[in-house]
């Protein structure tokens, strides 16, 4: 288990992070927040690659600062992930696998398979890392920080800059790892959170804002979303950013709003979603109800 206990990162005055708990469990963990939430950050103590101000994380109890040993139980993989453009896959796994120290060359070939075919990149395994695509270079980045197997693989905007195919390619293969490993993934994207994890943990101005059950986010927006047929008028009158979504139909305009009242004498409550709950508490972070 992967355990943050009080936790926390100051630069200068400001806290990136503020001192938090956490306990990651084997699984999928989505780790959501705005622009500057603390999201990296976090990622990057819990890897052991940032000296806290407060606090530690821990794996089974050891520091994960505290030397190689538990350093190779964990696999981070950064928003941007640089490599030789002229080497393959293959040539690039066998790099890192040395460079981990994996035995003979022989179990480094055997790893670098095993991990070729766990990112689904066998079959572009010898051409060289220039002619990927995005998608199969953040899998080959997700298959370096697998190399030794590590028991924690933290990835830092998976998603990012990817098509909806090679998204859901990389979602199912962070699937796949949850099995045996505590997977945590930071995202812009909802709706990765939302088909993949059972957990989700919300950062807001470097803070923790919540952490648990993904249903348990729906909550948030329960009794204040609405949603009623607005006329082209009564809508250009809405200011933009008050809405969720507005959607043409035939009678009018859908209008999907979160709000304490409802917004006028049409408005239906609507059963939320946990995209919902998370606009719902991320807007309270912005008007200041939940600092
Ligand atoms: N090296 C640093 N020096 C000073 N401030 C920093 C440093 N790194 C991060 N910060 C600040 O800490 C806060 C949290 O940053 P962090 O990168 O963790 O946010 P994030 O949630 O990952 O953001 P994004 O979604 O934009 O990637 C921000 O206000 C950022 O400016």
């Amino acid at each position: 288990m992967l355990t943050a206990n009080k936790l926390g990162k100051k630069y200068k005055n400001r806290w990136a992070l503020e001192p938090l708990e956490l306990e990651l469990e084997r699984g999928m963990h989505g780790l959501l927040g705005p622009n500057g939430a603390g999201k990296s950050t976090l990622m990057r103590l819990l890897a052991g690659l940032l000296v806290p101000t407060t606090g530690d994380a821990t794996l089974h109890g050891s520091s994960v600062r505290s030397g190689s040993g538990v350093r190779r139980q964990i696999g981070y993989v950064p928003q941007t992930f640089q490599l030789f453009p002229q080497l393959t896959a293959r040539q690039w796994l066998l790099h890192v696998a040395h460079l981990k120290r994996i035995g003979t060359r022989q179990e480094r070939e055997a790893e670098t398979a095993r991990l070729l075919r766990a990112v689904h990149l066998e079959a572009k395994a010898d051409l060289p890392a220039r002619t990927y695509s995005n998608g199969m270079i953040k899998r080959l980045g997700i298959a370096q920080a697998l190399v030794g197997s590590p028991q924690i693989v933290i990835v830092d905007e998976p998603a990012a800059g990817l098509d909806p195919e090679e998204r859901v390619r990389l979602r199912n293969v962070l699937a796949e790892l949850a099995y045996s490993s505590v997977v945590l993934f930071s995202t812009h994207v909802l709706s990765d959170v939302d088909m993949s994890c059972n957990n989700v943990i919300v950062l807001g101005g470097g803070k923790l804002r919540y952490k648990g059950q993904l249903a348990g986010l729906a909550e948030y927006a329960a009794g204040k979303l609405w949603e009623w047929e607005a006329s082209e008028h009564e809508w250009r009158a809405i200011a933009a950013e008050q809405l969720l979504t507005a959607r043409r139909t035939k009678d009018g305009i859908r209008c999907r709003m979160i709000a304490d009242h409802p917004p006028n004498p049409y408005a239906q409550a609507v059963i939320p979603t946990m995209e919902d709950g998370y606009l719902t508490l991320i807007s309270q972070l912005t008007s200041g109800a939940h600092r």
